[in-house]
């Protein structure tokens, strides 16, 4: 399975001219990439304060958007996450459209994040993030912050999540926690994790890219640096159910303890 990864710089307030972005990335992208990956809240960035005119009322504008390039493309989009407005609220959402055009999965960030102050303008997801399938494979997405909290990617493995997605806008200031929490994950759930962060500034805030890929057993699969640019990686499940059969982890689980 082939999976490419936009580490976009995220014009911020401009959710048009990110949408037009998104859209010349995907025209180039070859035939054979099965899923394409795109970074949180890529339609705003972190214009928190203006988030009520620039959120996508009820996804009227990008899930046609991302639906009818899916089926164009004969892609799936792991369309990280954007700005989403409902019933007076704004969510950080996540979306997941397969290669047939429809919306599969979603998922309304559960973490918000104090240092951003994102509580004072995101309403938070009340339920915790469900698998779905692209090619029959058990995948699932967290988003930015959840990282910080291991039990939601748990959570996921237990439901058979072969692969978790991370898109994000990390800051460049706690890279090193974006790498270990990444490595984390990946080794103790024994899944590839996939993860698509920002760079470039939104007035204060640095994102710091460094998207990666890492593979069950922790080993760093290809990663991105600091500028706007696109990672391609193949990732492999019989390699996985080798190294779920050497260290047999699930198996050794004490639900009765924990
Ligand atoms: O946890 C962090 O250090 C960064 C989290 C973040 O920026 C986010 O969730 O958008």
């Amino acid at each position: 399975m082939k999976i490419a990864l936009y580490q976009m710089h995220v014009i911020p307030g401009k959710p048009e001219e990110n949408i037009q972005k998104i859209d010349q990335w995907f025209d180039q992208l070859d035939e054979d990439i099965d899923i394409a990956v795109l970074p949180e809240m890529w339609n705003t960035s972190y214009r928190l304060k203006d988030l009520n005119e620039l959120a996508d009322n009820d996804g009227e504008v990008i899930l046609p958007f991302l639906q009818k390039k899916a089926k164009a493309l004969k892609k799936h989009i792991v369309a990280g996450s954007i700005a989403y407005k409902k019933d007076q609220e704004i969510y950080n959402r996540a979306i997941v459209i397969n290669k047939e055009g429809s919306c599969i999965n979603t998922y309304d960030k559960a973490h918000l994040v104090p240092m951003l102050n994102e509580h004072h303008y995101l309403t938070s997801g009340e339920k915790k993030p469900t698998v779905y399938k692209l090619d029959e494979v058990d995948m699932g997405t967290i988003i930015c912050y959840d990282l910080r909290f291991p039990e939601l990617s748990r959570s996921l493995a237990l439901e058979d999540a072969k692969v978790i997605f991370v898109p994000a806008q990390w800051p460049k200031s706690r890279i090193d926690h974006w790498k270990a929490l990444l490595r984390a994950r990946a080794i103790e759930n024994q899944v590839y994790v996939i993860a698509c962060n920002s760079v470039g500034l939104c007035d204060e805030n640095e994102f710091g890219g460094n998207s990666l890929v890492y593979g069950p057993d922790g080993t760093l699969m290809d990663n991105l640096y600091y500028e706007e640019d696109t990672l391609i990686v193949e990732i492999d499940f019989e390699k996985q159910e080798q190294i779920r059969e050497a260290i047999p982890i699930f198996n050794s689980l004490r639900t009765d303890l924990y």
